[in-house]
């Protein structure tokens, strides 16, 4: 199955700051996925490549299997400042759009928009931050993509409308065979609505691959205090923490815990985010099980 995005020694610099350091990721096609990272960790820089809005500075980024910014028919993005055009109504953004798109489904915007209670006749000027956005995101869906690239499409969202826009996001992604990519700083907005991870610091991917998979290999163990070099080699420890006579690891691993000293505890997805964003270390590439890959 061709990938909806891949990276190969990716990177990004600005002046002497790299953006985006040696990215590898292979996203497989009908997933979500959460992009989650700091502030200035690298996310809008690798969605800006994915489109092919900025070039590389390093390696390859592919979209559906071709080079970035080739197929943009089938390429939805919505980038963080969820542009609009001020002077243009929002029945004129729908014209627009599908004047513009292919595949565009003028029903999914209108129902859209009429059931978010805008005015057709309204400037796009005149809407609120959060009201633009849901233009922004309604011209998304609209416009029909097989990839649907969103930079932090619900921070100007309440919690209602960002729930509600979440749902309208997963009907599309199971009606529709869409793809979706989608930054956020919400972890609970990624527990809820996607099935694929990647975490983002430092312009380093420090861990990315199916949700259920991440949360079925790493646990935090709590034991005698030990140090991390006598672990087994196949546990790849991601934090740890001691006191003078306990350990805290938290490890990955698909292989079982034998060791009777140590309370295992299963990890929820905000566990394992917090944990790959609190490291200092940079993500190690000679150490590929630091990635899923399928
Ligand atoms: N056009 C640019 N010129 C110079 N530096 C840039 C440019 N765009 C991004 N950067 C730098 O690249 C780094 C990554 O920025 P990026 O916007 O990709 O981060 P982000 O993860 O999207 O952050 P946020 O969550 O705050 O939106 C930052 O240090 C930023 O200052």
């Amino acid at each position: 199955m061709t990938a909806v995005l891949q990276a190969q020694g990716l990177g990004k610099r600005y002046g002497r700051r790299w953006a985006l350091t040696d990215c590898e990721l292979e996203v497989p096609a009908g997933r979500v996925v959460g992009l989650v990272g700091p502030n200035g960790a690298g996310k809008s820089t690798l969605l800006n490549l994915a489109v092919g809005m900025i070039t590389p500075t390093t390696g390859t980024v592919e979209v559906l299997g071709t080079p970035a910014g080739a197929q943009q028919a089938k390429v939805g993005y919505v980038a963080q400042d969820t542009p609009t055009y001020s002077r243009l109504s929002v029945a004129d953004h729908l014209k627009l759009g599908a004047r513009l798109n292919p595949a565009w489904d003028d029903s999914v915007a209108r129902q859209r928009i009429e059931n978010l209670g805008f005015d057709p006749r309204q400037r796009a000027g005149r809407l609120s931050g959060g009201q633009r956005a849901q233009l922004a995101l309604t011209l998304g869906l609209a416009k029909r993509p097989e990839v649907l690239l969103l930079d932090e499409p619900v921070a100007a969202l309440d919690p209602l409308a960002r729930r509600e826009f979440l749902q309208d996001l997963m009907e599309a992604v199971a009606e529709h065979e869409l793809s979706v990519v989608l930054s956020s700083h919400l972890v609970s907005d990624v527990e809820r609505a996607c099935d694929y991870l990647i975490v983002l610091v430092d312009s380093r991917v420090q861990v990315n691959g199916e949700i259920d998979t991440l949360l079925a290999t790493h646990f935090r163990l709590t034991g005698p205090r030990k140090d991390a070099k006598d672990l087994p080699r196949d546990q790849h420890v991601v934090t740890e923490s001691h006191t003078d006579r306990q350990s805290t690891f938290l490890i990955r691993t698909d292989r079982p815990i034998l060791d009777p000293a140590w309370t295992v505890s299963q990890l929820t997805l905000e566990d394992l985010v917090l944990a790959y964003m609190g490291r200092t270390a940079p993500a190690q590439p000679e150490r590929p099980l630091l990635e899923v890959r399928r």
